[in-house]
């Protein structure tokens, strides 16, 4: 078949493409005038999006499209289809070309308005006075840990957690520098360079760390310094300009980063939910071992839990955990009613779809 037919049969494909996502896009709207006039009902169902989001999987079965392709293009007409509703705004920890703003870029796609806020309690600040709809805020990583900035604004917010990304994490080490060698000073934080500890430690072992966060700030200070470098994402190399003199330089190939979405919503129970909490248990012998026995008691399952101290008794800790469960769930609520015996508070910051 020739070259000119081949590309008739794309422009053929393509009329009917723009047609159907029209079509979608109309639908979407009369959604957004129902949705409207209902109290409680969002704007951004992310129940709803992982149901079609999977849904699509499911009808691509083997297709030639990769699947990762299909998520991505589906990620940006629900994108699209939000902002014909209304457009929304997300704040995130800034400036461009954070693991953040790649997160949220990957949640909530190119039709949003994202915000980058110059750092955590501003992106819950800004979602709190109404400035922007939702907050996207890194939670754990799996080679760090928590991220207790953000642990400990939970203490202070009434807003609630409604959903969460997941994303792969590569860091590159930038510099105008010629080579390794030259590298005198280290633009970086705890949690990145945590994350690239040994290559640190093997390539660059006596230099020095100067604290800059977040990772796009480090490429900033990296293409402003000719001897420094920057632990930095691809995006803020290229955006503040500055080379890639090694890339990859994360000591696990596995290394992902967990956000949470902050906003006022509060979804539904789909059968697939997580729920997050924070509480503090009595001072008294055994009363976190018996708080935790709530949850086995009931069959819910953990999947996280931090200790964060109070800021206003020395030692004196709240925990942060994480568990399979709608807050609605029958067993959730008896867990949750066991708990609270065991407790000076329980607050619950949000149920939300499985990531
Ligand atoms: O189903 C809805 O509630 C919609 O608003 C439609 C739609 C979509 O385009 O599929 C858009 C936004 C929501 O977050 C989920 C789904």
């Amino acid at each position: 078949m020739s070259l000119t037919n081949l590309r008739e049969q794309i422009d053929a494909i393509d009329s009917e493409l723009v047609s159907l996502l029209n079509r979608r896009a109309e639908i979407s709207l009369q959604v957004g005038k129902q949705k409207a006039g209902e109290p409680n009902v969002r704007i951004f169902a992310p129940e709803r999006e992982r149901d079609v989001i999977q849904r699509v999987l499911a009808l691509h079965s083997d297709g030639a499209l990769p699947k990762d392709a299909l998520v991505a293009i589906y990620r940006e007409i629900i994108s699209a289809s939000i902002a014909l509703q209304r457009p929304i705004t997300v704040a995130y920890w800034g400036p461009p070309g954070t693991f953040t703003h790649m997160a949220a870029l990957q949640r909530f796609g190119s039709s949003a308005q994202f915000h980058d806020a110059s750092n955590i309690p501003s992106i819950f600040g800004e979602v709190e006075r109404g400035l922007a709809d939702f907050g996207v805020v890194p939670v754990e990583n799996s080679t760090e840990g928590v991220v207790n900035y953000t642990l400990d604004m939970f203490h202070e917010t009434e807003l609630k957690i409604c959903a969460e990304i997941y994303i792969n994490i590569a860091h590159q080490l930038v510099s105008q520098a010629k080579s390794i060698a030259d590298i005198k000073r280290l633009y970086t934080f705890s949690q990145p360079l945590g994350q690239c500890k040994q290559w640190v430690e093997t390539h660059l072992p006596n230099v020095p760390i100067v604290e800059t966060m977040p990772t796009s700030r480090a490429a900033e200070r990296a293409s402003e310094d000719p001897e420094g470098a920057g632990i930095s994402t691809e995006k803020a190399a290229e955006i503040y300009g500055v080379p890639i003199l090694q890339p990859h330089i994360e000591d696990n190939a596995n290394n992902r980063t967990r956000f949470l979405v902050i906003g006022r919503n509060e979804p539904p129970q789909t059968g697939r939910d997580k729920t997050s909490v924070l509480f503090a248990v009595k001072n008294e012998p055994g009363s976190l071992g018996r708080a935790l026995r709530a949850f086995e008691d009931h069959n819910v399952n953990l999947s996280m839990i931090a200790s964060r101290p109070t800021r206003n008794v020395s030692w004196e800790y709240v925990q942060f955990a994480d568990f399979q469960g709608h807050e609605k769930d029958e067993p959730v609520q008896r867990a949750l009613a066991e708990l609270r015996k065991h407790s000076i508070y329980v607050n619950v910051l949000g149920s939300y779809p499985e990531g």
